[in-house]
């Protein structure tokens, strides 16, 4: 359902279980720091809201979005960690670069979370503009910080329940 039909932090919180058993990585990409901290804030303050002791959360900075990729594997790598949650905001340039750098961290999010079974969560912002960012990083439509860290509760209980 595209965003704007559907406010991003919209959630029934009463559905959404308790974090407390978890800890989790949050990697956030420094380029669109004006948005992306926002990212963070709510990913955060989320996190928080949903009993994860601040203690269980482990925070790293990357340089760019493309950087997100090893930033998650090297937390999976080296701390024990349920879920790892990606925040990052690309924004079209004069140069296909947009494609190229949405295409790889989109995919190779994806290859972290198979490589080390754990949820890795894409909190990636691909818009035309700041504005349409700046809307989705608590604006008019909700924050993709907050909706990534309820996804990765959801998932973490998911793989809880899945394990043998
Ligand atoms: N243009 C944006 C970038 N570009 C930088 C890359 O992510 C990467 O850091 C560089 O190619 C070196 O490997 N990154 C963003 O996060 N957002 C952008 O809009
Ligand atoms: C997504 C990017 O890397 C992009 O912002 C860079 O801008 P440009 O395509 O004008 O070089």
């Amino acid at each position: 359902m595209a965003t704007h039909l559907k406010n991003l932090s919209d959630f029934s919180h009463t559905i959404v279980p308790s974090g407390k058993p978890f800890r989790f990585g949050i990697v956030v990409a420094s380029w669109n720091v004006a948005v992306t901290g926002k990212l963070y804030q709510g990913a955060y303050d989320s996190l928080l809201k949903h009993e994860v002791e601040e203690d269980n959360i482990i925070s790293v900075d990357v340089a760019g979005s493309y950087e997100l990729i090893s930033g998650a594997d090297l937390l999976l790598s080296n701390k024990n960690i349920d879920a790892v949650i990606c925040l990052g905001c690309v924004i079209q340039g004069e140069t296909r670069h947009f494609d190229f750098i949405c295409d790889a961290v989109a995919n190779g999010i994806a290859q972290v979370s198979i490589k080390h079974t754990k949820p890795v969560i894409f909190g990636v912002l691909t818009t035309d503009n700041q504005e349409q960012a700046l809307d989705r990083a608590g604006g008019k439509h909700g924050n993709k910080g907050d909706e990534a860290a309820i996804t990765a509760i959801k998932m973490a209980h998911l793989h809880l329940s899945l394990k043998d």
